[in-house]
């Protein structure tokens, strides 16, 4: 997919990974729609990138995506502002294994599907659309068992299965659309931070959890943002579950579709 003048909404855009990937789509010359619950934050992001790639290059939409009308409002902005969408990455999500677990469940799962729906409702060649691609962050968690977040797994193993399932679909041709998925194992953002695991590091490296992030090992947001850029632009990669990891870097689950030169 070339992404000159291709339109984007990115939700979780206002740190972290969702803006690392929205700036390496600006980056390419597309337009893009960041939505987040941090508004203030948002807005300064968008008026940096504005200021970079020019003034209708962005925009910010403030936005919970467990909200069906305040995600439907950011479809509906977007494609009145920036014009027909062609991408969407369902970014946004939260790693709380405490009380009001449940809202892990409802943002990282529940809220992808509802991003997916409303990205077909919108860019599906059967509604009308043009069709495109849809990115769902999963995580490497969505994979394989983590022994100390049983929830977050879970809803990253929905957001996985419910991708691949939308993939499969035999009329996906009509559709036009791509559905994909990323998993990156650990990534060095805000949200791995909370997980405290370098005070652990200093005190007890043979704990599990310790041992289960030096096997792993912890990406940069710009391994992973390089893995997104891959998996965007690939055209024939309908149903593409790609990890990224330290040790063994940006691969696709389930065979490896070839990466077409733009
Ligand atoms: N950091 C890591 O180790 C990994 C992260 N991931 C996934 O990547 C995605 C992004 O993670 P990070 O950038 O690390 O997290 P982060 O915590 O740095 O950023 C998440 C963003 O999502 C926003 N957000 C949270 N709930 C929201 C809601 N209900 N509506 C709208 N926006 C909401 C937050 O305000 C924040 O700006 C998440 O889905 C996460 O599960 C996957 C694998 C590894
Ligand atoms: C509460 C959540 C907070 C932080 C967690 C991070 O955000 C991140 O999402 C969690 C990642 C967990 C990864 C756990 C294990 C990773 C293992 C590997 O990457 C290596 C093994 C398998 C890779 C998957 C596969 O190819 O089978």
């Amino acid at each position: 997919m070339r992404l000159e003048n291709k339109v984007a909404i990115v939700t979780g855009g206002a740190q972290g990974l969702g803006k690392a990937f929205a700036e390496e789509l600006l980056k390419k010359g597309a337009k893009v729609c960041i939505c987040d619950l941090q508004a203030a934050e948002g807005r300064k992001v968008v008026k940096d990138w504005q200021q970079r790639f020019g003034r209708h290059s962005s925009m910010f939409v403030p936005c919970d995506v467990t909200d069906h009308d305040s995600f439907q409002n950011v479809f509906r902005t977007t494609k009145s502002r920036l014009g027909p969408i062609d991408i969407v990455v369902n970014n946004a999500g939260i790693g709380n294994e405490g009380d009001g677990w449940q809202r892990t469940i409802h943002i990282n799962l529940i809220g992808v599907i509802e991003g997916t729906r409303l990205a077909v409702m919108y860019m599906s060649k059967e509604e009308g659309g043009k069709g495109g691609v849809v990115v769902n962050v999963a995580s490497t968690a969505g994979l394989t068992p983590v022994f100390n977040t049983p929830v977050y797994a879970g809803s990253k193993y929905g957001v996985v299965g419910y991708t691949r399932s939308m993939a499969a679909n035999p009329s996906i041709h009509e559709v036009g659309i791509r559905f994909t998925c990323l998993c990156p194992a650990y990534t060095d953002t805000t949200m791995f931070k909370s997980e405290k695991i370098d005070d652990l590091k200093k005190v007890d490296s043979n704990d599990p959890l310790v041992q289960m992030v030096m096997k792993a090992g912890v990406n940069t947001i710009e391994d992973v943002a390089n893995g997104f850029m891959q998996l965007v632009e690939t055209d024939n990669n309908n149903g593409g579950v790609m990890t990224v990891t330290k040790y063994k870097g940006i691969q696709y689950r389930h065979g490896k579709p070839l990466t077409n030169k733009l």
